[in-house]
């Protein structure tokens, strides 16, 4: 009898979940995650001078470019299906300071940026990287006193530079550099000034990461003392993710970031089935080199490993991805 009854049940229960997954037509249809090029936001790192197209030495395929290389790359990227890029400036030596002042000065080269590039493009949609960073002599995101990198004083000078960012023409600010109360500070400001349509992609869960290294070389940025772990959040923690995101909604932010992506793909979904804004995720400059070197050494496909990285950060619930990868995956995905 009781052998009778487990034949039935074989009979009956049997999975045959392979089913799904027999032939490339069936698992298309039952996909559950479709990377598209409007997924991407291109970050651009732009140079001064003319005709400027140099290589990242820890980026290999990646460049710094002049206003009118970057313009050609604009197009391009538009016509592959990408909608939206994240402007970084790369400021002379002699700019740099302990008050970022540079980063709003109204014929800076990130000003000149956002204005070539809407005149140029207008339908790309241009966000800029919003910290002092780039313009700190001490390359870290804040004005620095006593050792320490203050937080109000900062973000009353990141406000200064989201202002003028949103004079310039641009459409969305970025602020990356996790101070307290920015979002908050940016929105009010933006407010009073009228920039009633510029937009926020706050950088709310942003780890002290060491995968940032090949941009700090991009933009000759690195911090000259310490590191950042005063700012940026803890790897070992993932509640406060949640606690970072809720706050920058609840000040104003459009979107959302965590940053990195690949070692964080369990705070993406932690922070996306927190919030009711977009959640973006930053695929960063150490990921790229990762891929990058392995590819070159003849240990990974390249294309499959940026199409298998960029739809798992999608499926981990990413809205946005800004990725160095956005040209190559659209031409890949574009067939
Ligand atoms: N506020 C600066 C900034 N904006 C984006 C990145 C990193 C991007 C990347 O590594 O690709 C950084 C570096 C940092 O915080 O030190
Ligand atoms: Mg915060």
């Amino acid at each position: 009898m009781a052998t009778l009854w487990f034949k039935f049940l074989e009979m009956f229960l049997q999975r045959r979940n392979r089913i799904l997954r027999a032939n490339a037509s069936i698992r298309s249809l039952v996909a559950e995650t479709v990377l598209t090029p409007n997924d991407f936001i291109v970050p651009l790192f732009i140079d001064e001078g003319e005709n400027v197209k140099t290589e990242i030495v820890s980026m290999p395929g990646y460049y710094r470019m002049s206003i009118d290389n970057t313009i050609k790359e604009v197009k391009e990227l538009y016509n592959l299906g990408i909608k939206s890029v994240l402007l970084f400036v790369k400021c002379k030596d002699e700019l740099k300071d302990n008050t970022g002042k540079e980063a709003w000065n109204k014929d800076g080269l990130m000003q000149r940026s956002i204005k070539a590039i809407k005149n140029a493009v207008p339908e790309m949609y241009v966000m800029t990287d919003v910290a002092l960073d780039p313009y700190s002599e001490y390359g870290h995101d804040g004005i620095v006193k006593d050792g320490e990198i203050v937080n109000d004083e900062t973000v009353e000078a990141l406000v200064k530079m989201s202002v003028s960012h949103a004079e310039a023409g641009v459409d969305m600010v970025a602020p990356s550099d996790m101070m307290d109360g920015r979002i908050a500070a940016i929105r009010e400001a933006l407010e009073e000034n009228n920039f009633t349509k510029v937009g926020i992609m706050a950088y709310s869960a942003k780890y002290a990461s060491c995968f940032y290294g090949p941009f700090r070389n991009a933009l000759d940025s690195a911090p000259g003392f310490g590191d950042k772990k005063t700012y940026q959040m803890n790897y070992a923690n993932r509640i406060e993710a949640v606690k970072e995101a809720l706050t920058d909604e609840e000040e104003g932010a459009d979107i959302v970031m965590v940053k990195p992506g690949l070692p964080y793909l369990d705070i993406v979904r932690e922070v996306k089935n927190a919030v009711q804004v977009p959640v973006s995720v930053y695929n960063i400059s150490g990921e790229y080199a990762m891929i990058k070197a392995a590819a070159k050494m003849g240990w990974i496909d390249e294309n499959k490993a940026i199409l298998e990285t960029l739809t798992s950060i999608k499926r981990a619930g990413a809205d946005l991805i800004a990725t160095y990868f956005a040209k190559d995956a659209a031409g890949i995905l574009n067939g």
